[in-house]
């Protein structure tokens, strides 16, 4: 594994998160391919990480041993399309990061025989603080599934699926969950300033409050509702503050909005 040469198809948010993730922890960038249509994008890249870059994906398919697939759900039958022989050929592991597109479809648009691991990283991988869901399609070997841990742990937690659908719902959850998060932050900063606080006064409370009631979470013994609890004095200001979300329905919103992300995520696999 030590020697092994990752490619990624795409070189946008997500595809320059990861490497920038595995480089952090020490893989050599010397082992990393990444293809794009953009020059300019490419310079960057190779600027920032010393990668190697190309705008042909083929001469990174060529090369790898992994080939992780990071373009838009929406171009992924036609970069694949282009793909094919070289994948049919060599027989590298296809990571797939894209939302909604299933191993049937890869099956599908690269052949029955090619080794797929489906992935469902976020953002956080930016700061390392990512969450990934993934999912090692029959035929995957466990050197393979160790690769497939490699590329994405380097940004983050990693979680094995048994069942592939389970994808959707990691998608519609933490997928797309730090926008959820950003949503709260948004309004709250709004609130802030509708009160009398200066915007970056309200910015940074709110985003401090964020970062610390999610390092509370994560260290604490206790679960969310119990630290919900011990913020709330009874008949004080939370408790002021959540009623009015109760009385919203924000809970059945939050149910709601997740399943129009999970109904979204079965409808890209077309
Ligand atoms: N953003 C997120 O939070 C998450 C995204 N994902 C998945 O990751 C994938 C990538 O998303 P993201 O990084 O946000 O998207 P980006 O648009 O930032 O990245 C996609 C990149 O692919 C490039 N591209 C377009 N066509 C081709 C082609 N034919 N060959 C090679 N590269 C091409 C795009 O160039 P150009 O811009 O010029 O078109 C762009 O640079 C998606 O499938 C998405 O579902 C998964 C989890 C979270
Ligand atoms: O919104 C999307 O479709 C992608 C997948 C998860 C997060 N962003």
């Amino acid at each position: 594994m030590a020697q092994q040469l990752i490619g990624f198809i795409g070189a946008g948010n997500m595809a320059t998160s990861l490497a920038g993730g595995m480089i952090a922890k020490g893989i050599r960038p010397a082992r990393i391919w990444m293809s794009d249509p953009s020059r300019d994008r490419l310079d960057e890249v190779s600027q920032q990480h010393r990668v190697h870059v190309a705008t042909d994906n083929l001469e990174v398919a060529q090369r790898v041993d992994a080939l992780v697939l990071s373009v838009k759900p929406q171009m992924m039958a036609s970069v694949c399309a282009d793909l094919r022989s070289v994948v049919a050929e060599r027989r590298p592991l296809v990571i797939s990061i894209a939302a909604g597109v299933t191993v049937a479809n890869l099956r599908d648009w690269l052949g029955e025989e090619v080794p797929i691991v489906r992935c469902m990283p976020n953002t956080p991988a930016l700061v390392q603080a990512g969450a990934t869901g993934l999912y090692a399609a029959e035929g995957v070997d466990d050197s393979q599934k160790a690769l497939a841990a490699q590329v994405l742990g380097a940004v983050g937690l990693t979680f094995w699926f048994d069942n592939e659908q389970s994808l959707d719902a990691v998608t519609a959850v933490s997928g797309s969950g730090p926008a959820y998060f950003f949503l709260l932050m948004e309004a709250l900063i709004d609130a802030a300033k509708a009160q009398g606080l200066d915007a970056a006064t309200a910015r940074q409370l709110v985003l401090q409050t964020a970062w610390g009631a999610a390092q509370l979470a994560i260290t604490s013994e206790a679960g969310p509702d119990v630290l919900r609890q011990r913020v709330t004095s009874p008949g004080g200001t939370t408790a002021a503050a959540l009623e009015v979300f109760e009385e919203a329905g924000f809970r059945e919103h939050v149910q709601a909005a997740v399943a129009a992300a999970r109904e979204r995520s079965e409808e890209l696999a077309g």
